[in-house]
């Protein structure tokens, strides 16, 4: 949530990252093209998604009840966040009122900013304005009504169903395709290269996983790495490429991981096929109950539309012996086809 490209983790506490930090010679605090006030009310006008406002306090504190208990929806590494309401335009905002602790300047902070203003993305919360007032920074994010992945995964209330299997691939598929965003589209590029994972976080993440790896080679014991609300409704072998691709994404040598964009392919791959392509899809939605069924589309990606392309592209991820497989049944699929 509120992800922010532009710092790091070292030893579980966030940093700012140097390799992000823009030339600040050429940028004027307060003087920044492309920020601009938030409308009053009399002048209101929607946030046409391109700039961010400036909010003063006050109005912040109003659009959080002057960040009142009831209006605190979490807290993470910078600090707390509440909801609010902003009063000219009435759109629902998140509000991140970061630790006086640690403060970074003012115009670092206003980069940062400007440079979160500027990124737009399906898989990426949108930044709709700040606060830098007196010693106070606050960021204003567009408001997530369905809470975090963290709460839905770790938290549930009594009345909350645990998210299935396809929810979790395509949720799983859509984080990459924000960071392939953040590596490759965003302009400036905000994280370059393989190294997506801060080393200090790949190595708490190795520690978390050195586990897994064992058990995932081993078929018969990969349910027990599976999320036990899922009651067994998902695919082994989906799980174990999935987990194949996240140890590759966490491998000691950063120049061995895989870029993004093999990640999303991957991904891709895999929440076409969610609970496994060839007949294992069958076997699973026979077992779960109607809601978790996968619709028809995810079973529909056939042999047949399996290119050439798609193959040497799946094969770098996967090796020789998957590609050849696959082209295999895709040869089978056109001759059916064309019987
Ligand atoms: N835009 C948002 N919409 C709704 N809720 C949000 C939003 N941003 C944050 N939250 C809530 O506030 C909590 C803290 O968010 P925050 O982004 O500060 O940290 P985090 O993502 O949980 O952790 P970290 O600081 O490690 O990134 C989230 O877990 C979520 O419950």
């Amino acid at each position: 949530m509120g992800y922010c490209p532009c710092f790091g983790w070292t030893n579980g506490k966030k940093e700012h990252s140097s390799k992000c930090k823009p030339q600040l010679s050429s940028v004027e605090s307060k003087s920044i093209a492309g920020l601009t006030s938030e409308p009053s009310a009399a002048t209101a006008e929607p946030n046409d998604g391109t700039r961010a406002l400036t909010f003063n306090y006050q109005q912040l504190a109003k659009a959080t009840k002057n960040f009142s208990k009831e209006s605190l929806i979490g807290q993470g590494g910078f600090g707390a966040v509440y909801k609010g309401k902003l009063k000219s335009t009435g759109q629902l905002v998140a509000v991140k009122q970061l630790d006086k602790t640690g403060l970074q300047g003012e115009k670092e902070f206003l980069v940062e900013v400007l440079m979160l203003s500027l990124l737009r993305h399906r898989n990426l919360v949108n930044l709709i304005g700040y606060c830098a007032e007196g010693d106070q920074r606050l960021l204003v994010y567009e408001y997530m009504q369905q809470g975090s992945l963290e709460d839905h995964l770790h938290y549930l209330t009594p009345d909350q169903k645990p998210l299935d299997w396809i929810t979790r691939m395509t949720i799983a598929a859509g984080a990459a395709k924000g960071l392939e965003y953040l590596h490759t589209e965003a302009n400036p590029p905000l994280i370059t290269g393989r190294k997506a994972l801060d080393d200090s976080r790949a190595r708490e993440e190795r520690f978390l996983v050195d586990w897994a790896q064992p058990l995932s080679r081993d078929g018969k014991n990969i349910s027990n790495l599976a999320d036990p609300l899922l009651r067994g409704h998902f695919s082994k072998s989906t799980m174990k490429k999935a987990l194949e691709v996240a140890f590759l994404c966490i491998q000691e040598d950063a120049n061995c991981r895989p870029s993004i964009s093999d990640i999303v392919l991957a991904l891709n791959y895999l929440t076409s096929h969610p609970y496994g392509a060839h007949g294992a899809a069958k076997r699973v939605s026979e077992k779960v109950p109607e809601h978790n069924k996968p619709p028809n589309e995810t079973t529909g990606i056939l042999d047949r539309d399996f290119n050439r392309e798609r193959a040497v592209a799946e094969a770098k991820m996967w090796g020789e012996s998957w590609r050849d497989k696959r082209l295999q049944r895709a040869e089978n699929a056109s001759h059916a086809s064309n019987r």
